[in-house]
């Protein structure tokens, strides 16, 4: 099983989405910015350190909700959320088509990775 974190950044009370580009592994999908966690690392660890390397970000982990286990056609990932605030920084995409910040009202808008849907829908209940 694939494990892989991700990372619901909070700044001025909007949240921070990613659309995974046209070359990588589900193309144009949008997610929660993260990546796989790297053997021996403390999934925390992993976490803040992809949110760097992919968006220049610099976080800080406030909570960790429930993982996500998810079945794609040719592999299985198990993926732990995260949330965070973005304590400094400048938001440049290096691997990333676009990014945006937006309200939870407005997560449904966008085309999920499949495996993201029901962090989507936990955070829109808990708003
Ligand atoms: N980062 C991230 N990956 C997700 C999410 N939902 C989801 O199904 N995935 C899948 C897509 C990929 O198959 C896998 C994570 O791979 P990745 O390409 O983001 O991770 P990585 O940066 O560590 O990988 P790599 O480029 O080093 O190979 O998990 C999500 O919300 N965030």
């Amino acid at each position: 099983m694939l494990r892989v974190t991700c990372a619901i950044i909070i700044h001025n009370e909007k949240i921070l989405i990613c659309q995974r580009s046209n070359t990588m592994n589900l193309p144009l999908k949008w997610e929660f910015p993260g990546g796989k966690v790297e053997p021996g690392e403390d999934e925390t660890r992993t976490i803040v350190r992809e949110i760097k390397e992919e968006l220049h970000l610099d976080i800080e982990v406030t909570k960790r909700l429930q993982p996500v286990e998810h079945d794609y056609p040719a592999f299985r990932i198990r993926l732990v959320p995260f949330i965070a605030k973005m304590i400094g920084g400048e938001l440049l995409l290096e691997e990333h088509a676009d990014a945006r910040w937006i309200a939870v009202n407005e997560l449904n808008r966008y085309d999920w990775a499949p495996a993201d849907l029901p962090i989507v829908e936990q955070l829109q209940v808990e708003r």
